[in-house]
């Protein structure tokens, strides 16, 4: 399988045995003990298309109708501030939670003064740029026959990143999500986010408040992870007596001065690559259907 990786220009492996060890161990247990677990954001969804950056969950509604112009400009700053302190590979976690905290709740504060109809999310969703992953349609699928779940863990938004995937025609039952989910009043206007928030560097405590989903799938001790920070690397922390992680991360941005740290972190890294296709290679091999 490692050789047949090697084919794909993308690709990057810290341990090639390792990954051959894990490769090998989840097929020789099967489909019926895997499960999947992915981010929504830069990792189900394309990061650029035609030299032009794809927009996140939260994008989709900042360049929408739904938003007036001045309120665009405000998130835009936002964005212009936080984004490069998430992707800053001088800064620690730790130095930088608080500022995460900051914009989520910032953003959602002004997405919520917005009043935002829940009816008009779809639209805003088609006209968007938003964009699977090339080979999305053989996971999605391919999950569905082989009966594997899949446990989408965003910190998008729930509502936007389900309609995403509906629009796509993949929303399939083993499809579950844990997310931001918008809460709407009676009149359907968005008047607050639910729950605990979600951002990208608390995915292990968002993991422990939802172990509920994971009992479900108490018998899957194997699992694939897909992910594009190092944040996501946390979101299987809620499995149970795992045999077998083989952690997939798509390094979109900073390439270089990510590099070692990805090796390091995640089993196999694929540099600027847009597509599903090892993903699909790997769950193929796995699932024996290859
Ligand atoms: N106001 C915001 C807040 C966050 N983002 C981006 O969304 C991504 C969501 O995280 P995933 O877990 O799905 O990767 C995150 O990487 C932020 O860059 C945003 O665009 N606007």
């Amino acid at each position: 399988m490692i050789l047949a990786l090697s084919k794909f220009s993308s690709v990057r492996i810290g341990d090639p045995e390792k990954v051959d060890r894990i490769l090998n161990a989840m097929r020789k247990a099967g489909p019926n003990t895997v499960q999947v677990i992915s981010d929504f954001d830069m990792t189900l969804t394309r990061f650029a298309f035609n030299g032009k950056r794809c927009p996140t969950c939260h994008n989709i509604l900042d360049n929408s109708k739904l938003i007036s112009e001045e309120c665009k400009e405000q998130l835009k700053e936002l964005l212009n501030t936080y984004y490069p302190i998430e992707i800053d590979s001088t800064r620690s976690v730790e130095d930088k939670l608080p500022f995460m905290v900051e914009w989520w709740t910032k953003a959602h504060n002004l997405m919520v003064q917005q009043k935002i109809k829940k009816d008009l999310l779809a639209t805003a969703v088609k006209e968007s740029d938003a964009m699977l992953r090339d080979g999305y349609k053989g996971l999605f699928d391919h999950l569905k026959e082989q009966n594997i779940p899949l446990l989408v863990f965003s910190a998008g938004i729930g509502d936007v990143l389900e309609e995403v995937i509906r629009q796509a025609g993949v929303f399939y039952p083993n499809v579950k999500v844990i997310s931001n989910y918008m809460d709407f009043d009676e009149t359907g206007t968005l008047q607050a986010f639910k729950g605990e928030l979600i951002h990208t560097y608390n995915k292990r405590e968002g993991a422990l408040l939802n172990t509920g989903l994971f009992e479900e799938l108490n018998d899957r001790h194997n699992v694939l992870l897909m992910g594009d920070s190092l944040g996501d690397l946390n979101m299987a922390d809620g499995v149970q007596n795992m045999d077998n992680i083989l952690k997939i991360g798509y390094l979109n941005d900073k390439v270089d001065a990510w590099m070692e740290t990805y090796l390091n972190s995640y089993d196999i890294v694929l540099v600027k690559d847009e597509t599903m296709e090892v993903p699909n290679a790997i769950l193929h091999y796995i699932t024996g259907s290859q």
